[in-house]
């Protein structure tokens, strides 16, 4: 007897994409909030039940222009939280490195390869989780340089990732937006959550 998949996305519609395209014998998708704290408390509420072979934070992103197109599907080499930490004179300080805490949280390695198996055009790289969606070229430009493997930036990965605590976790994301200067109008949400339906499709076949 398999245990089922765990799929959490942050808003209804991105949950809809991916059940439109999820095996609904093994995955069980959830809505769980929009940011990290949202999403580690729904995550932890719903791994406590100890019934989920492993758990995905999925959902659409913005992609770092030149490295993730809006319509691109990404799976997180490594999950990171981009302001956890503290600003100084001389810019921003990790959790890391002021010695409370890991920043980074890894995807796990099978589940990572396999769904790269699973999906062949997928970009792969590093997700910058943030609770404040990137509105100046000004952040933008400092993301970029600060996290040159980052390809895009969303709101929950590293809660989902921390909540696992060492259930097997990935997150994936298809992107509906540029990183950069506010445009919430030009967000491709269609596209976005047909590209994650598609790569949804492909999930229990990584995961079974
Ligand atoms: O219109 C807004 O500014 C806005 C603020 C918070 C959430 C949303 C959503 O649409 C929620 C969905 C989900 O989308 C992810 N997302 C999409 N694009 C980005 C981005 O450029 N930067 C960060 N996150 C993004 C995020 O995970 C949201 O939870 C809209």
């Amino acid at each position: 007897m398999h245990l089922p998949l765990l799929v959490v996305t942050a808003v209804p519609a991105e949950a809809d994409a991916v059940r439109a395209g999820a095996d609904p014998d093994h995955v069980v998708v959830a809505p769980v909030g929009v940011g990290p704290a949202a999403a580690a408390a729904g995550t932890a509420r719903l791994l406590a039940t100890g019934r989920y072979r492993a758990v995905i934070s999925a959902g659409i992103a913005g992609g770092f222009p030149g490295r993730a197109p809006v319509g691109a599907t990404v799976l997180a080499t490594r999950s990171i939280a981009g302001d956890l930490g503290a600003e100084t004179p001389d810019g921003f300080l990790t959790v890391d490195e002021l010695g409370f805490g890991e920043s980074v949280v890894n995807a796990d390695p099978t589940l990572l390869q396999a769904l790269t198996t699973e999906i062949p055009g997928a970009i792969v790289g590093d997700v910058v989780t943030l609770s404040t969606v990137t509105g100046t070229q000004t952040t933008a430009d400092r993301l970029a340089k600060s996290y040159p493997q980052a390809v895009a930036e969303a709101m929950e990965g590293y809660g989902v990732a921390v909540a696992a605590a060492g259930l097997p976790f990935a997150e994936l994301r298809t992107i509906s937006n540029p990183v950069g200067p506010r445009d919430r109008a030009a967000w491709r949400l269609k596209e976005a959550f047909a590209a994650l339906s598609t790569a949804s499709a492909r999930l229990w076949t990584a995961c079974g």
